[in-house]
């Protein structure tokens, strides 16, 4: 359609983004207040209506009783409706087949909360929501919430595992947006001062809380945005978090082997450049000056592209990754890409080397051309 009367007259469309679910995956280790998080959440009075999916392989739980498996071993899950507009779902599987069901309940819910198991590695309920292509037209992951226990959590990411086997806990905090150190009354100052700086080795720069009871406000772990590169707040994070390469304080010795990495290279790349090194880093892995393969969990970064006026957010779950543009630069401004990975055997001279060797391609290309 034509003509600038017509066109006045169109009422305008609400972009399809707006009406997609946010989904906070809530993670961490077997005891640490997870359910204590989801009972205080689904009891609140905060005016949103909540859906939550509980992932139940513990014993024990009421809600885990009241669920049944059917003859056939498919799944059968249990709805709760709240007083306070929250609805509760117990399901057995890895949450999937709950959050399709749940969709089908459209209009009666707002937002989604998923706990995992205890023992879940978060990554792959992460990457679910970059591959199940009819999810992603209804939901999208706002963000992941990792809650840890203030007493234990030390001992969970001490404990060595086999070579090849994930230590859960250190893939909780690695792949956290948000981390909740719970159960605050249990330790003394020195100790939490403690955890706080083996966290922060780990994983420099998800936000961090402190809590008693799982009590949060709760506007601090919804509505991050931590994937979305549209939001303001995901690039200045980007750009305001502090690369932490083994600086963890205190008197353990934890395995140190997965750490935060940052580093800054300024210039801009072409697209394909940008896409060789994330599948170089990613897929073909590099090694470090030990010999070690370099693992990444969790990567994001605001990238600089050729002929792009605005800046690039890339964001990386284990093996798969998403880029999305983002604000404009400014024309006076430096053209900077910054990038963080939270990884195994990380090494910043090597990848920050990588990185440069494809901008300087870029460079000396349109010098010779
Ligand atoms: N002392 C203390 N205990 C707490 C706190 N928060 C929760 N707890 C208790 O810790 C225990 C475990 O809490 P849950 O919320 O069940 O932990 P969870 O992470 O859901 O546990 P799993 O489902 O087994 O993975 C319960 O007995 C809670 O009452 C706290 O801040 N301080």
């Amino acid at each position: 359609m034509s003509g600038s009367e017509d066109e006045e007259c169109i009422p305008e469309l609400v972009p399809a983004e707006i009406t997609k679910v946010p989904v906070t995956v809530i993670t961490g280790f077997l005891g640490a207040g997870k359910t204590t998080l989801l009972n205080y959440i689904l009891t609140e009075q905060h005016g949103k209506r909540i859906a939550v999916i509980l992932n139940e392989f513990g014993e024990g739980s009421a809600i885990e009783k009241s669920m049944s498996i059917g003859q056939s071993g498919e799944l059968y899950e249990e709805w709760l409706e709240l007083r306070n507009g929250c609805l509760c779902c117990s399901v057995k599987d890895n949450g999937v087949q709950a959050i399709e069901n749940l969709m089908k309940k459209k209009g009666k819910f707002d937002y989604i909360l998923l706990e995992t198991t205890g023992l879940a590695d978060p990554g792959p309920i992460a990457s679910m929501f970059w591959i199940d292509e009819e999810l992603c037209s209804d939901i999208y992951l706002d963000g992941i919430v990792t809650v840890v226990d203030a007493k234990f959590c030390l001992q969970h990411l001490l404990e060595q595992k086999p070579d090849g086997v994930i230590n859960e806990a250190v893939s909780q905090v690695a792949l956290a947006d948000v981390i909740i150190i719970n159960k605050t009354d249990l330790v003394n100052d020195e100790e939490l001062n403690d955890l706080r700086a083996q966290l922060s080795s780990i994983n420099s720069v998800a936000r961090r809380m402190e809590t008693q009871q799982a009590q949060v406000d709760l506007p601090q772990i919804l509505d991050l945005n931590a994937y979305d590169g549209r939001s303001r707040s995901s690039v200045d994070e980007i750009f305001n978090s502090k690369g932490n390469q083994n600086t963890a304080g205190g008197s353990h010795h934890l395995d140190k082997t997965v750490t935060t990495v940052t580093f800054e290279v300024e210039g801009s790349l072409i697209k394909a450049a940008l896409n060789e090194f994330m599948d170089t880093v990613l897929w073909e892995k590099v090694t470090n000056p030990g010999g070690n393969t370099m693992d990444i969990l969790r990567m994001k970064g605001v990238t600089s592209i050729v002929d792009c006026p605005r800046r690039v957010i890339v964001q990386a779950v284990h093996e798969l990754y998403d880029r999305q543009e983002t604000t404009l630069w400014e024309e006076s401004e430096q053209r900077m890409n910054r990038l963080v990975f939270i990884g195994k055997n990380l090494e910043k001279e090597t990848l920050q080397n990588l990185f440069m060797m494809k901008v300087e391609e870029q460079t000396s290309n349109s010098g010779s051309s």
